[in-house]
């Protein structure tokens, strides 16, 4: 079994970010998860290339989570597909797998006081804490510096975990789960209890990411609209496990499709490349 290559630049010549002609980085054919006899997710198909960056939309229990642990390498289909990094969930060292993927999880099992920049090096051996028989290669230490400068948290490099605001918590996790060179960064519900500030600081970062990092390709999972990085090029709409519409962001974050998928009449509107959401039909105080 060959290792799936971290680093995309060294395979030679490579089609054009973004694009549907290059291969996917994810592809999901006719799945279905189905627990205790009830169906998580059905008929999900989705192909995500390198350079797209997916919003995944949807209700509480709509199955965000659940498809995100497939395309993490978490869990396996009931029935159906997953290629992740072309590898054949089920046919492949998951351990492996996930070594490649950069997988934020908001509730990061760690209660040591690690600095910041301890923390970020962790993401170099996917280990919680640090490996005390391994010192990190000059390149490790320069590519952490880097990333903790493009998530905008130098100042707070020698701040201990312990401490951090759940906002410093958050870009410490995306700085970690980058250190290994990933081609797919997951997200699950990044700016979730994040004040108005640090919302918009992790967005940007977000943004600023992406720009450096053009092959890169992510999957954010959120409840809401305005949690979208202006960079966003694709969205996946989810109700009760089912797909609403998929595709580029402009053709399925509309109004229609979005009020199907949480079953509400809700307006949409973009403005200067963010989403708001809000109820269409208000009533008015004397009602
Ligand atoms: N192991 C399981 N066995 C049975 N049902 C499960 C299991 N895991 C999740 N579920 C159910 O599957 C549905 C989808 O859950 P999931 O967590 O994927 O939804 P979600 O869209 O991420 O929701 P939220 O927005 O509330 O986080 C929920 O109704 C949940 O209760």
């Amino acid at each position: 079994m060959s290792t799936p290559d971290p680093h995309p630049s060294s395979s030679g010549p490579r089609p054009p970010a973004g694009q549907a002609g290059a291969e996917p980085l994810l592809r999901t054919r006719g799945v279905d998860v189905v627990r205790d006899g009830r169906h998580l997710l059905r008929g999900i198909d989705l192909a995500i290339h390198p350079g797209e960056h997916w919003a995944l939309l949807g209700p509480n229990g709509a199955g965000k989570s659940t498809l995100l642990a497939l395309l993490g390498a978490v869990s396996h289909p009931t029935r159906g597909e997953v290629d992740v990094l072309g590898r054949r969930l089920g046919r492949v060292d998951v351990r492996e797998l996930r070594a490649h993927l950069g997988h934020v999880n908001p509730r990061h099992p760690l209660h040591s006081p690690l600095t910041v920049r301890e923390v970020v090096l962790t993401g170099a051996t996917s280990t919680i804490e640090p490996d005390l028989y391994r010192k990190p290669s000059p390149e490790e230490a320069e590519r952490a510096e880097r990333l903790i400068d493009t998530l905008g948290i130098t100042a707070a490099a020698e701040s201990r975990w312990t401490t951090l605001s759940q906002g410093e918590r958050g870009r410490t996790l995306i700085a970690r789960a980058l250190m290994p060179s990933p081609r797919l960064l997951l997200l699950d519900e990044p700016a979730t209890g994040l004040d108005l500030t640090a919302r918009e600081v992790l967005l940007d970062s977000l943004d600023l990411l992406r720009h450096q990092h053009p092959e890169l390709a992510s999957v954010l999972v959120t409840h809401h609209l305005e949690e979208l990085p202006e960079s966003t090029t694709h969205a996946l709409l989810l109700r009760g496990g089912e797909t609403v519409a998929a595709g580029p962001v402009d053709e399925v974050m509309t109004t229609e499709l979005v009020s199907a998928t949480f079953e509400h009449p809700i307006r949409i509107t973009r403005h200067e490349g963010r989403w708001t959401a809000r109820a269409a039909a208000r009533r008015t105080p004397r009602d």
